[in-house]
């Protein structure tokens, strides 16, 4: 098998099996996917992909199977689009907690690929289907004891699922319904909204200072376009987790509504967003993110070393080791 070029990712629509250009020969060239011209920034999918679908949904291209187009699910997300709204729904399934493994970021931006090339699909909304809890972040296992290749392989799957989302055409809403820390909470502030279930026992925020580590400069900037410098500031020190109502207070999040209402409130916002003519909100979009976005796109490489040296930092994994071990006997 021939490795693939260094510009080949999930931005091309040939992701994630390489087409022929994709794959590097034994000259060991770079061959650029011929999809990439057409790509922006990696990870980001232009604008000119998308066309508009302004008060209508598209209708669905030739080819793709119907039953695809409504329901899919490989493992950890179940996703379910409805056709006549225009409106995916990505719901995470992954016990006990939804942690951010590599294998469900993996699944995480395969998926919304896909909703993204179905014409079919103008928003998407984020949401839970283990009671309790959004996400608990990543997936810390992950960043312990394992090799410098694979932190690598687990960071570049991080950036790639938050570029994604960040810098997704269509709109996308988190129904926030239960706990929320670090990764979890960067997804939720990822989105163009968020509504939370009104339970001041489910928290939301960047906590990684309470775990010895700190929060990336992409998820710092993120939290910062939400809610400004200084509550973002003081929230990043102290590693706060948030109870709904004061997340709520700070801006975390946009509302909260009890949670047999979340859903139908989540729909309703999203039909609201919707109601917008598609390119002038996607560009307007664009154009308040674009700068964050190009911080991490022309970062990337460097940032992927910097969480390396970082991780594998014996006082960062010993930091880590012991996190794990209080939720262990917290939970036994
Ligand atoms: C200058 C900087 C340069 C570079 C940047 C470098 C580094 C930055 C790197 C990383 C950034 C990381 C961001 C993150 O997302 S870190 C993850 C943070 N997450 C948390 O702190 C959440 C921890 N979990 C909890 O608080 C709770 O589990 C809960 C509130 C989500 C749920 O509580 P429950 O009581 O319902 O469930 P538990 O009994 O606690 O847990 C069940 C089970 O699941 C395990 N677990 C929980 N969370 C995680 C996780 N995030 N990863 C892996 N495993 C997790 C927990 O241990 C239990 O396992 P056992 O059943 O005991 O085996």
């Amino acid at each position: 098998m021939f490795p693939v070029s260094p510009n080949y990712g999930s931005g091309c629509p040939c992701f994630p099996t390489p087409c022929a250009q994709a794959v590097l020969g034994s000259t060991s060239t770079p061959v650029p996917c011929p999809a990439l011209p057409a790509c922006v920034p990696p990870g980001v999918l232009p604008l000119s992909r998308r066309p508009p679908a302004w008060g209508r949904a598209a209708r669905q291209p030739p080819g793709l199977p119907l039953a695809l187009a409504r329901a899919f699910s490989n493992n950890k997300i179940l996703v379910e689009l409805d056709e006549s709204s225009g409106v995916a729904t990505m719901k995470f399934k992954s016990p006990p907690v939804n942690s951010l493994s590599l294998d469900f970021l993996t699944e995480f931006c395969i998926s919304l690929e896909k909703l993204e090339n179905n014409r079919a699909c103008r928003g998407v909304i984020l949401t839970s289907a283990i009671p309790k809890i959004f996400s608990s972040g990543l997936d810390i296992t992950e960043m312990c004891g394992k090799s410098t290749e694979h932190y690598a392989e687990f960071w570049r799957a991080v950036q790639e699922m938050w570029l994604r989302v960040y810098g997704c055409n269509m709109v996308m809403i988190a129904a926030v319904n239960g706990s929320s820390p670090a990764g979890g909470c960067l997804i939720a502030l990822s989105c163009d909204y968020r509504i939370m279930v009104d339970n001041p026992k489910f928290s939301i925020g960047l906590n990684e200072t309470q775990l010895g580590i700190v929060a990336p400069f992409w998820f710092k900037d993120t939290f910062v376009n939400v809610v400004g410098q200084r509550i973002a500031e003081r929230s990043l020190q102290l590693g706060a987790l948030h109870p709904a109502p004061e997340a709520l207070k700070l801006g975390v999040v946009d509302e909260l509504v009890p949670e047999e209402k979340l859903q139908e409130r989540a729909a309703a916002v999203m039909a609201q967003w919707l109601a917008l003519p598609d390119h002038a909100r996607q560009i307007t979009k664009s154009m308040m993110r674009k700068t964050v976005l190009d911080r991490l796109i022309s970062h990337r490489e460097e940032d992927i070393q910097h969480f390396i040296s970082f991780t594998s930092k014996e006082s960062i994994q010993k930091s880590l080791r012991m996190y794990m071990e209080m939720l262990r006997k917290k939970s036994g």
